[in-house]
């Protein structure tokens, strides 16, 4: 087996991101980095934006003409994620927009969101001093000739680049996500099929139910805070109550926790390690939602780990 990929979770609200080209595989691109990450900082260029690029922009943040005058355009956002159009300022968003971009004659659009993000578009080609704003490069162009010389310019400027028509030349590739509560999957196939990557994103998604996976996170967190003595004490503990969760999700059966009770009880009777005080919710119990984990088998259950 040769798969070296080594993955990290990027946040993208202390990084500025790039992109290259807007039409349908920018659009892709944006589209997935937009719903994982609504805090992202993105600049976008491209002489011209797809259609659906454009909706996803403009429908999200209501009516606005697009303008080149960046002054007329207005704040209108409240829904955490939506997309509005909004005033770019220099220097007041500074820490947004990189100058480069808010001065830019050819500024076209600039959305921002309620979570933090900004997206910038400048309607123009490509310019290799456009890499020097980004820590992040996304080249989307269908001119693999522009694709590479925005691979040359990312490179000798040492920003990671990602070249969507040309794998060989990608820093990083870009994977299908999936997001449940605080909880991010990121998949790839190293590069060997993206559609399975997509079906597989699709099948977690059917699979992981929302609420129970958010609750059951938020639960292990009030748990973990709660936790006291030396590291040692609280890896102990941590892995008793998940040792459990995984053996009942290991067969696939559905946790059987008696009437009343949780994982974490069950677990710090069999395992002795954390006393019932010490369950998140003081005893009560409620690290799983009753009827248990639903979603699929886990697919080890290495001690420790
Ligand atoms: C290497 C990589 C570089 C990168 O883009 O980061 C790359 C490269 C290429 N993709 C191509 C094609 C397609 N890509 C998709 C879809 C996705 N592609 C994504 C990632 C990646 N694609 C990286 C590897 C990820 C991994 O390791 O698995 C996803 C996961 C994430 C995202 O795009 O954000 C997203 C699914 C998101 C989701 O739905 O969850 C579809 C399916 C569809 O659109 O329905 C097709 C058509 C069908 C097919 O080919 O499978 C082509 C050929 C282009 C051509 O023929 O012209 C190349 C170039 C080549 O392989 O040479
Ligand atoms: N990695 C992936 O997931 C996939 C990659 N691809 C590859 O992605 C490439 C892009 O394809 P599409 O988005 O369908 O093309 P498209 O024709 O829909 O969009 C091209 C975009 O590039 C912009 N552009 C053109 N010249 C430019 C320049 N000099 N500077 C900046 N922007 C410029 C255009 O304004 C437009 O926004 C293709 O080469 C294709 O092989 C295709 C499918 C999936």
């Amino acid at each position: 087996m040769n798969n070296p990929l080594y993955p990290a979770f990027f946040r993208l609200d202390r990084l500025q991101l790039l992109v290259v080209g807007a039409g349908a595989v920018g659009e892709e691109k944006l589209s997935f980095i937009l719903k994982s990450s609504p805090n992202a900082r993105v600049v976008i260029v491209a002489p011209w934006m797809g259609e659906e690029l454009k909706s996803l922009l403009e429908e999200q943040h209501g009516a606005g003409a697009r303008s080149r005058d960046p002054l007329s355009l207005v704040v209108t956002t409240q829904d955490e994620g939506h997309l509005a159009r909004s005033q770019v300022q220099g220097e007041g968003q500074g820490s947004q927009v990189p100058p480069a971009a808010a001065e830019d004659p050819a500024l076209a659009g600039y959305w921002t969101t309620a979570a933090g993000g900004s997206v910038t578009w400048l309607a123009r080609a490509f310019r290799r001093e456009d890499v020097e704003m980004a820590d992040l490069v996304v080249a989307a162009t269908n001119f693999k000739d522009v694709n590479l010389a925005v691979h040359t310019a990312a490179k000798s400027a040492r920003r990671l680049a990602n070249i969507a028509d040309t794998p060989d030349l990608c820093d990083f590739y870009l994977g299908s996500i999936v997001t449940r509560g605080p909880l991010k999957i990121a998949i790839s196939t190293n590069g060997q099929s993206p559609t399975f990557a997509k079906r597989f994103r699709q099948w977690l998604e059917a699979e992981l139910p929302e609420l129970e996976t958010t609750s059951l996170l938020d639960n292990l967190k009030t748990f973990r805070d709660r936790l006291t003595g030396d590291f040692e004490a609280k890896v102990r503990q941590l892995n008793a109550v998940t040792n459990s969760l995984l053996s009942a999700t290991h067969t696939g059966a559905a946790c059987q926790c008696p009437a009343g009770e949780c994982l974490v009880e069950a677990a710090a009777r069999t395992n002795s390690a954390p006393s019932s005080s010490l369950s998140p919710s003081g005893g009560r119990g409620e690290l799983l939602p009753s009827g248990g984990w639903v979603g699929p088998s886990a697919p080890g259950t290495e001690k420790n780990t």
